[in-house]
């Protein structure tokens, strides 16, 4: 392993959230052969509290030299097999805030344990097969979702049911080259194999393969979301479209032109995927300084969106100005929005007839805004998402896995079919198969690891 995850020592971390509003309860999670030793050592349990795995214990974290009371806490034991990491763990719970638990920490360190790495303890868990690879990496998953089905995608993953296809796939690929292999060293002794049976079974996992591939696209938005960004004239109505789609009063709302100055952010969920909503200033020539740089910034954020809303008044048609910022964005996925069709029948309205998605709204008695959800949603071909039953869904690495197997399996069939000789079919089988076993980490490299475990928080 490399050198930022040695694999021995005790590891400590805060393993609950620091953030300003602090939460009512703060827990610091150690890991390692000194875990127990470090509890006996700061925790002091009144009365005839037994010192058992899988018992909380309730007492005082003091200084071991100073005796000093550092918290009023409880103390949780879970002695290894039976831990997250199958190390030995003890969890201090401790009072919230962020004073507490630092002392705490600062305690750990000082008696025997070492600051943990971003996803020590997950990846310890993997290192001694209490996870696979998918396992882990939906925990992580898990812990950034954003919407209700982002969490449920990833809690399949972390119950295996990603794992589980394609560990299948993989047996199957090794009994194929079994068969081979069998035939490469006993040739004499055993039936000729059938190249045709053999071609069918790689196909049936080619298959297997391309229907996983194809749940990437919806893992990916569910993970990421999507960064949605309402551009267009001053005054047209996109702070009010933030504000009625959010339920809030997230932006200022005025009928002066001009009035964001700023990206004003807002997040909500949109048939299951996590969406990022932008509200920008509206774009105009001007001469005011801080205007100006609200303004560039509405450019920089609609080139970075994944979706624009271009919002116009439908009272005012379509206007020169309209034409400008219109320019600036058509090359990006993007929705017409023509807001104010209770001042204005959005028929009278001449849009440019390239733009093939148009959403009429009149946001300040919100309507349109169901409307708009479905345009999105049909936008990102993902309607079909919002039935809560993703229960499985791949990420980038795994999808690049699954190709590269995929890729080997269609060379097995060529090969199969120039009929060169056995070993080469062997070779391109023992790729899919090394391929696969990426995914669940059968095989994997520290760069791998590396990359996976290093994108989780502290103390995960
Ligand atoms: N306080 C606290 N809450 C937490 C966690 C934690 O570590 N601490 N978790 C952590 O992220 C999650 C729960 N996940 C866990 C998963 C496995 C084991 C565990 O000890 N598994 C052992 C033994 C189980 C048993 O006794 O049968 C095992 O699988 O070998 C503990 C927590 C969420 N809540
Ligand atoms: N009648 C009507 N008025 C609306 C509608 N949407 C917004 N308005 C009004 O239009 C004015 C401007 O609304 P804002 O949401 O501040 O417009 P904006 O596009 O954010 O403007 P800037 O921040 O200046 O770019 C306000 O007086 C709103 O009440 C609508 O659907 N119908
Ligand atoms: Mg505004």
């Amino acid at each position: 392993m490399s050198e930022i995850f040695a694999t021995t020592g005790t590891i400590a971390a805060i393993a609950t959230a620091i953030v300003p509003q602090q939460g009512s309860v703060g827990i610091v999670r150690v890991s390692g052969s000194e875990a127990i030793p470090i509890a006996k050592t700061l925790f002091h349990a009144p009365g005839r509290q037994v010192w058992e795995s899988h018992r909380i214990l309730y007492g005082y974290i003091r200084h071991p030299q100073t005796r000093q009371l550092v918290d009023e806490a409880l103390l949780l034991i879970m002695q290894a097999p039976r831990s997250y990491t199958r190390e030995d763990v003890v969890e201090f719970h401790c009072h919230g805030g962020i004073m507490a638990v630092q002392q705490v920490l600062q305690l750990c360190l000082e008696n025997g344990a070492r600051l943990a790495q971003p996803g020590e303890f997950t990846l310890r868990a993997f290192l001694n097969g209490r996870l696979d690879l998918t396992q882990a990496e939906s925990i992580a998953d898990l812990v950034g979702a954003r919407s209700p089905q982002a969490a449920q995608t990833a809690l399949a993953g972390l119950q295996g049911k990603l794992a589980q296809p394609i560990r299948q796939l993989r047996t199957q690929c090794l009994d194929i080259l079994a068969e081979i292999e069998a035939r490469i060293d006993f040739e004499e002794d055993l039936p000729p194999l059938d190249d045709k049976t053999i071609i069918s079974e790689v196909e049936k996992i080619s298959a297997e393969i391309a229907k996983l591939l194809a749940t990437a696209e919806q893992g990916e938005l569910l993970r990421t979301g999507l960064k949605v960004a309402i551009v267009g004239r001053p005054n047209v109505g996109k702070s009010s479209l933030l504000n009625a789609w959010s339920r809030s009063d997230r932006a200022i709302v005025t009928d002066l032109p001009g009035t964001t100055r700023d990206v004003v952010e807002s997040q909500l969920v949109v048939g299951g995927i996590p969406v990022q909503v932008l509200d920008t200033a509206g774009i105009r020539a001007t001469e005011d300084q801080v205007e100006k740089i609200g303004v560039e910034r509405s450019r920089s954020a609609a080139q970075a969106a994944d979706l624009v809303l271009l919002t116009i008044d439908a009272s005012a048609g379509w206007t020169t100005d309209d034409q400008e910022i219109y320019a600036q964005v058509k090359h990006r996925p993007l929705i017409l929005v023509i807001n104010k069709i209770d001042l204005a029948a959005a028929e009278t309205v001449q849009y440019p007839r390239e733009i093939s998605q148009v959403v009429k709204t009149a946001v300040v008695q919100n309507q349109g805004i169901a409307a708009l959800e479905a345009a999105i949603l049909e936008q990102v071909q993902a309607g079909k998402i919002q039935a809560a039953d993703m229960d499985l869904a791949i990420n980038q690495r795994q999808a690049a896995a699954l190709v590269k197997a995929k890729t080997s399996l269609e060379q097995v069939q060529t090969t199969i079919a120039q009929q060169l000789p056995l070993d080469f079919w062997t070779i391109d089988l023992r790729g899919a198969i090394h391929a696969l076993g990426e995914i669940t980490g059968e095989e994997v490299t520290e760069s791998v690891l590396d990359r996976i475990f290093s994108r989780f928080c502290i103390g995960k």
